[in-house]
């Protein structure tokens, strides 16, 4: 940091933020394949989350790559850049008191490090959405992954670019095997039994 920024304490910290609002503020990391179901879950959870009365914020590649990271692309530069920001916002809204609810695809280990280092691992809640490349194939919702095949996007995670799955995640969804109310449940319970919600 610049030796002439000086940091100003202001009286309002997360911690009256969080007393006002009855529960602690974190982030919900959602990591897994395009397609995998990230997005869906995300959003379930959210409105799960909300009805309760809880103050969320979700951040998604709709919101964040056509705004603050416009003009970043898909090399694992970009990438790690792309993420560093988001970490970056995610903590600010987590100071802010709200839990906040990340879906990106965040490919490498080493991302996901840096997002872990940013946020700090006790906000940070990594939920691993585990679908089969074959699966998020056939589902194709964009339609990405012929094209990817086709040669049309070079780059695209799971074809010439690489998925590292996380070895230790706090919650792992397979969604083959689990419904989406089933997962939404499952990071409920997992919050409730944490005593995070
Ligand atoms: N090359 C390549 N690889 C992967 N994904 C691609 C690519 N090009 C475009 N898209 C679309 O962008 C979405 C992923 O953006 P993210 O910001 O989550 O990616 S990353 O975390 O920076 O790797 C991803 O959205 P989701 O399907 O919601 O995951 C894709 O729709
Ligand atoms: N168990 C499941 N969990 C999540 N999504 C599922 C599941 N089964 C089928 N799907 C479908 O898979 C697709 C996942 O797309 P999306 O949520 O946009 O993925 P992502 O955000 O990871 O790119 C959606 O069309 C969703 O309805």
């Amino acid at each position: 940091m610049s030796e002439n920024i000086v940091i100003h304490d202001y009286e309002i910290s997360r911690s009256k933020r969080n007393k006002v609002n009855g529960h602690e503020s974190f982030v919900l990391w959602f990591t897994g394949l395009s397609g995998s179901g990230k997005s869906t879950i995300a959003n379930k959870a959210e409105e799960e989350l909300f009805y309760k009365g809880v103050s969320t914020y979700a951040l998604d590649g709709d919101n964040i790559r056509s705004g603050i990271n416009k003009g970043l692309g898909f090399t694992k530069e970009d990438r790690l850049e792309n993420l560093r920001r988001i970490a970056e916002v995610s903590k600010l809204f987590v100071d802010a008191g709200i839990i906040t609810i990340a879906a990106f695809v965040s490919p490498l280990i080493s991302d996901r490090d840096q997002v872990k280092h940013i946020v700090g691992e006790n906000d940070l809640i990594e939920i691993f959405v585990d679908t089969s490349l074959e699966e998020c194939e056939r589902r194709d919702v964009k339609g990405l992954y012929k094209k990817a095949r086709a040669g049309e996007i070079k780059n695209f995670t799971g074809i010439d670019a690489p998925y590292e799955a996380p070895l230790n995640p706090e919650i792992h969804i397979e969604t083959e095997t689990t419904k989406v109310d089933e997962a939404v449940q499952h990071i409920i319970e997992y919050l409730e039994k944490t005593h995070r919600i």
